[in-house]
């Protein structure tokens, strides 16, 4: 370990983000009632062009007319090569109430792109005496994205959480697919005749997980497109889970359970990670290091593996 300590990620629960429309306010009642940790409101890429000034609108009276109970609240903005976000920051900030927790910044492709949102939210937070000081999260669905990671999970202190956004991920990277996420059925390797499917999703996963846990950050896996494939949604959320990730995005309702399951430790995993945790107590009372739980090998690394499972099953449980 450097002599630099890992700063810990914000300490609140985030398993799954559930996405909707700002432009269908009639789904807001139902995301605030869902079980999911996180609402992302979007402004966004599912918002039609014309619907943009409706939508910024209702959402910025749902903010403050809807019960989001203890939910972690976000607003997905425009991206900064639109002509439409910098008046979504001002209205939101100007008008929006204190609700408000986060802002969701698109297509970030290097630090400069968060700096320049800090600014204008910094600039209106002191203007407009805001007390409550908005968070941001980040998407990284560029080929600049991912090559500017590290620099962007640095960016700002108001940095909270970094997604993978595969739709936009995999245009921009020039990918042979109109898959949202999951298994592509041309990645695979071949033996002796049989395909074996890999992961073409693995490496930005691995990089923004190291880019996250470096600065703090709470690494989310994003979209999985084809919501009627519940075990499609299973395994790639279970690939990012043991890679990492914290959780993943719902865009329909359907995959707040499944989010919520896989990112929630299991009963199994909580009680052996506190039976390491006792077997290391017990190692250290004799003075030793190292021990043998289960016939395996379990160390004082180990008890910072079993910490992770512990922490994040109390994080949850509140
Ligand atoms: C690549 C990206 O950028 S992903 C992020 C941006 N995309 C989004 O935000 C899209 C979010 N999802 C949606 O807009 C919708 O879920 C759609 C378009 C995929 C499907 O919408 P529908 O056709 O209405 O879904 P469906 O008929 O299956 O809905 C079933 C129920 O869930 C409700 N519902 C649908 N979507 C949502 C949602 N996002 N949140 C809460 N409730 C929802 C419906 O109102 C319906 O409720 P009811 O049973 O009371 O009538
Ligand atoms: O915004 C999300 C994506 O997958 O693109
Ligand atoms: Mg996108």
């Amino acid at each position: 370990m450097s002599f630099r300590l890992q700063p810990p990620a914000p300490a609140r629960p985030n398993r799954c983000q559930l996405f909707g429309p700002g432009s269908r306010p009639a789904l807001f009642a139902k995301m605030a009632a869902s079980a999911a940790d996180v609402i992302n409101i979007d402004l966004e890429d599912s918002v039609a062009p014309s619907d943009k000034e409706s939508a910024r609108a209702n959402v910025i009276a749902a903010v403050s007319d809807i019960d989001w109970g203890k939910k972690t609240l976000s607003v997905r903005i425009n991206g900064l090569d639109t002509p439409w976000w910098y008046r979504d920051v001002v209205d939101l900030l100007e008008q929006a109430g204190d609700r408000l927790d986060m802002i969701m910044i698109p297509k970030v492709g290097c630090a400069e792109d968060v700096y320049a949102v800090d600014a204008l939210v910094t600039a209106i937070e002191r203007a407009k005496g805001r007390k409550k000081p908005i968070a941001f999260e980040v998407i990284i669905e560029s080929a600049a994205g991912i090559a500017h990671v590290e620099a962007i999970a640095a960016s700002s202190p108001r940095l909270q959480a970094m997604s993978l956004g595969a739709a936009d991920f995999a245009a921009s990277m020039g990918m042979q697919t109109t898959g949202i996420g999951g298994t592509q059925e041309n990645y695979y390797m071949l033996q002796n005749g049989a395909k074996h499917w890999s992961d073409p999703w693995h490496w930005a996963q691995a990089a923004i997980v190291a880019a996250c846990r470096t600065h703090g950050v709470l690494p989310v896996d994003g979209p999985f497109g084809d919501f009627s494939d519940d075990e499609g949604f299973r395994a790639q959320a279970l690939r990012s889970a043991t890679l990492g990730m914290v959780g993943k995005w719902a865009i329909h309702p359907k995959q707040v359970a499944l989010a919520n399951e896989v990112f929630t430790p299991s009963d199994a995993a909580v009680t052996e990670a506190r039976e390491i945790l006792a077997a290391m107590d017990e190692a250290k009372a004799r003075g030793e290091g190292a021990t043998v739980y289960k016939g395996r090998l379990v160390d004082i690394a180990s008890i910072k593996q079993a910490e992770v499972i512990v922490r994040q099953a109390e994080l949850i449980a509140g």
